[in-house]
């Protein structure tokens, strides 16, 4: 989802070497179905729109499962992030520059300052997102993505806007959440899987055939939604004993999609010019109005 601009791909503290050890090398995966950002590409503006152009051909993200940066960034969407953005170049802010210090030895002067990152808009896409945020260092985050407002000073809060996130916590990650935010969460997690319906990651075969239609609707990712599309279909739907709820549209539709077709407004005309044609007291213009009365 994100990799650091400007050092070599075998670093070890590049996101490269982070996936290929703690990920890639344990699993069974076709070398040709990893994409990763190239932060070295000799056209980094091309190398990012390629990418948003691959996910799209690959029928959009099935899971982005991602963390955060103390500063509540997701992927590498530092604060001030457009939350619409979509895959390119980022300064990273100073605090991450700092955070990320510990991994090139304490030496500021190491940390690369740039880096190419999925968008916002590109992660609110995903079909699911799953986030997992640990330690104190990151509680503020929290705090500020879960109780506040949408807010593109703390980018994680865009996915409350997501219909299918998930955001996994330890304990210290919640120290900054009020009590009752933290015991409000416990109770629903309690009575939704007293109910049959907790919370649960999807395991199993992969939902191929939805994919044409996801092509469809990720076709044009800045064009406006309309009711019900353009997040991807909810996760588990059409697998057996998974039952799901449609969720509402999210996104508000357009400008131009509220104003009224050019029939329904002709309609209108014809019935206000009867109306007027009535001469009904209502539509008499002010001046009128004051002429008849002191008449
Ligand atoms: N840009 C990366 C994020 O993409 C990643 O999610 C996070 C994980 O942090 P941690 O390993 O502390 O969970 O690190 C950086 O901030």
């Amino acid at each position: 989802m994100d990799e650091y601009v400007g050092i070599p791909r075998e670093h070890p503290e590049s996101y490269h070497s982070f996936m290929y050890n703690h990920f890639f090398s344990h699993v069974d995966v076709d070398p040709a179905n990893i994409n990763i950002l190239d932060g070295n590409a000799e056209d980094l503006e091309e190398e990012c729109i390629a990418y948003e152009e691959k996910i799209k051909r690959a029928g959009g993200i099935e899971l982005f499962l991602g963390g955060i940066g103390p500063d509540g960034h997701i992927a590498f969407n530092e604060p001030g992030s457009s939350l619409h953005s979509r895959t390119r170049v980022k300064t990273l802010a100073y605090e991450t520059i700092l955070a990320n210090s510990r991994f090139f030895g304490n030496d500021l002067s190491k940390v690369p300052k740039m880096a190419l990152t999925v968008g916002v808009q590109t992660v609110l896409d995903a079909r699911e997102v799953v986030i997992i945020i640990t330690g104190p260092h990151k509680a503020l985050a929290v705090q500020k993505c879960l109780e506040g407002g949408v807010n593109h000073m703390w980018t994680l809060s865009a996915l409350q806007l997501h219909p299918y996130a998930l955001i996994v916590v330890d304990e210290d990650a919640t120290l900054e959440l009020q009590v009752k935010t933290v015991k409000y969460f416990k109770s629903i997690e309690l009575v939704a899987s007293s109910q049959g319906f907790g919370q649960g990651l999807e395991s199993g075969e992969a939902v191929g055939k939805k994919r044409d239609s996801m092509l469809e609707r990720l076709d044009s990712p800045s064009s406006p939604r309309k009711m019900g599309e353009g997040f991807l279909a909810a996760p588990g739907e059409g697998r057996p004993g998974v039952k799901r709820a449609v969720t509402p549209e999210l996104v508000p539709d357009s400008m131009h999609e509220r104003l009224p077709e050019d029939g329904v407004e002709e309609e209108k005309k014809v019935e206000l010019g009867a109306m007027q044609a009535k001469e009904v007291p209502s539509l008499l213009a002010m001046h009128e109005r004051v002429d008849s009365a002191q008449a």
